[in-house]
């Protein structure tokens, strides 16, 4: 196993890795599917807001429930985890299988919280929460017009093109 993969962790374990990093600790939260410019760099800036980034990543389940599409996700929950984990700017991914985040910010305890600009930290439970018990709470702005959807759009426009 490569050793970019320790920086995977199983939930129970999430308080006990959480403890050991140094801080303060920011955590997000996401799908990640097809890894692109935009979340690589709204990674890295998340990352520059603390010491170390904690990445939670939705389950093939969770991420079927948000109806991005039936053929969604295309990279399964192991491998969208690896491909994280190999970033230099996360510390830890861990796995979540609920519609929110917002339990597993509750087990993290992050003392910030970030996620892109396309949300409203203030009406998300995860940053409600954070907010809550006097953590931070930070929206991104994006930097790059980049999506997992647009990249798939492109893909299934030039296979249409070329049949
Ligand atoms: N271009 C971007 N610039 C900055 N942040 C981004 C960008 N795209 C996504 N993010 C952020 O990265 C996190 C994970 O995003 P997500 O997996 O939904 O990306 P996506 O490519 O927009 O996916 P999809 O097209 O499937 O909705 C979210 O917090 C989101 O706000
Ligand atoms: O990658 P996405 O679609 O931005 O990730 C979602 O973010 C939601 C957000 O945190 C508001 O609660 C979350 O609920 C959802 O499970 C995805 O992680």
């Amino acid at each position: 196993m490569p050793r970019f993969e320790e920086k995977i962790c199983q939930r129970d374990a999430l308080p006990a890795r959480v403890a050991a990093l140094p801080k303060p600790v920011v955590l997000t939260n996401g799908v990640f599917d097809i890894l692109h410019r935009g979340h690589v760099t709204y990674l890295a800036q998340a990352r520059e807001l603390g010491a170390s980034l904690v990445v939670a990543v939705n389950t093939d389940a969770s991420v079927k429930r948000l109806g991005k599409g039936d053929d969604r996700p295309l990279n399964t929950l192991a491998d969208r985890m690896a491909v994280l984990a190999a970033l230099e700017s996360v510390a830890l991914v861990v796995p979540f299988d609920e519609d929110t985040a917002l339990e597993v910010v509750q087990e993290a305890r992050p003392e910030i919280y970030a996620k892109g600009g396309d949300y409203d930290m203030t009406a998300i439970p995860e940053g409600q929460a954070v907010l809550g018990y006097g953590g931070k709470a930070v929206a991104i702005d994006f930097e790059h017009d980049r999506s997992t959807t647009k990249l798939l759009a492109k893909v299934r426009e030039f296979s249409s093109a070329k049949s």
